[in-house]
């Protein structure tokens, strides 16, 4: 595939810059190419929304920005740029244990599932301890003020008696915050949040999302929300990106992303959306699935099958990024019209 979304964007003025990064997992069954010549960008305080359905690769994706694949996970392709001050160091190329210091200091995770990442036999409050400790050098008592603040900063009710509390004894929605708090302890500079709201109720998912744009907006973290909730994107994100099956389809601001979409799979995923003012028989699902990405005469275009638009070339040329506006980018041959 070829990708002028590389060049979008001088590597010095982003605080991440991916580039071409191919992903795939040798598994039993066959190789699954996860993820192919994906490249974005990110600046400090900005807030991306990466965006598609299960299995389009968007956790992958996450992971392998910061060096915690699975096993079977191996990239083939890329590189994963970091720029401090003046300096810009290849992330797949840094020794472990200096990306185990940037990690959860400067770069942090948000994880979907708060109880599988939490410690389950650690106290909460301990474990927000521990991570302080391992990135400052505050003093005991000075360790346990700062949990309690970060405690209160994500709205945990009764931060002194949470301290104590173990994952179990906490709802859902208290594990994410705790996860959110754990996150942010060390004030990175990059926050990527993969299904930050999942399993919370609309009024925490709206505390949750608010009080992260805040911290991009005071402390300019720059925050990469993972989801597949189009309409959450929508009100929280600068810009979009949307991924299928493996490949970036289109990355845009928001505004134009969700008022003129330009790839037809963006057009479907807004269509399928409820919202609001649109009746339940107003949604239309998107036909098909998403390709096995383990097939080794996988078409350059990995929408060709639930294509309306498709064409020969979209089956024999490699898939050609054009640019339809300023920062707005599509993978396709035949974009929608405007
Ligand atoms: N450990 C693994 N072994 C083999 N294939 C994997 C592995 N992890 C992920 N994949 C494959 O990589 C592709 C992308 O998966 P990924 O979890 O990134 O999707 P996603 O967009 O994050 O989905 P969801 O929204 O459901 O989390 C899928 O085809 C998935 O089956």
């Amino acid at each position: 595939m070829i990708s002028p979304l590389t060049t979008t964007k001088p590597v010095q003025t982003s605080l991440l810059s991916v580039r071409d990064l191919s992903v795939e997992f040798r598994t039993r069954t066959g190789i699954v190419k996860a993820l192919e010549n994906i490249s974005f960008h990110i600046s400090k305080g900005e807030t991306l929304g990466i965006v598609g359905e299960s299995g389009s690769g968007k956790s992958v994706l996450a992971l392998a920005i910061l060096g915690i694949l699975d096993r079977a996970g191996h990239i083939t392709n890329g590189e994963v740029l970091w720029s401090q001050n003046t300096e810009t160091h290849n992330l797949l190329k840094m020794p472990e244990k200096k990306l185990r210091q940037l990690r959860g200091k400067e770069l942090s995770m948000i994880f979907q599932n708060p109880r599988v990442a939490l410690n389950p036999i650690r106290k909460v409050g301990k474990q927000l301890v521990d991570v302080l400790r391992c990135h400052s050098n505050l003093s005991r008592n000075q360790l346990k003020k700062r949990a309690l603040e970060l405690l209160a900063s994500v709205k945990i009710p009764d931060p002194q008696q949470r301290y104590d509390a173990y994952p179990y004894e906490l709802s859902g929605g208290l594990c994410q915050r705790i996860m959110i708090a754990l996150a942010l302890a060390c004030s990175p500079k990059l926050l990527i949040a993969d299904e930050p709201t999942t399993g919370l109720d609309v009024t925490t998912q709206a505390t949750v999302m608010n009080l992260l744009k805040d911290l991009a907006t005071d402390q300019q973290m720059a925050t990469v929300v993972i989801t597949h909730d189009l309409a959450l994107a929508s009100e929280y994100c600068d810009r979009i990106i949307v991924m299928h099956a493996g490949h970036i389809v289109e990355s845009a601001p928001t505004h134009p992303l969700f008022s003129q979409p330009r790839h037809p799979y963006t057009a479907k995923l807004i269509a399928a959306t409820p919202e609001p003012h649109k009746e339940f028989n107003d949604l239309i699902p998107i036909l098909g699935s998403l390709p096995d990405l383990r097939r080794e005469d996988l078409a350059p275009c990995r929408f060709i099958s639930r294509c309306d638009r498709a064409s020969e070339r979209c089956q024999q040329e490699a898939l050609m990024y054009q640019q339809v506006d300023e920062a707005h980018w599509v993978g396709c041959w035949y974009p929608l019209e405007v």
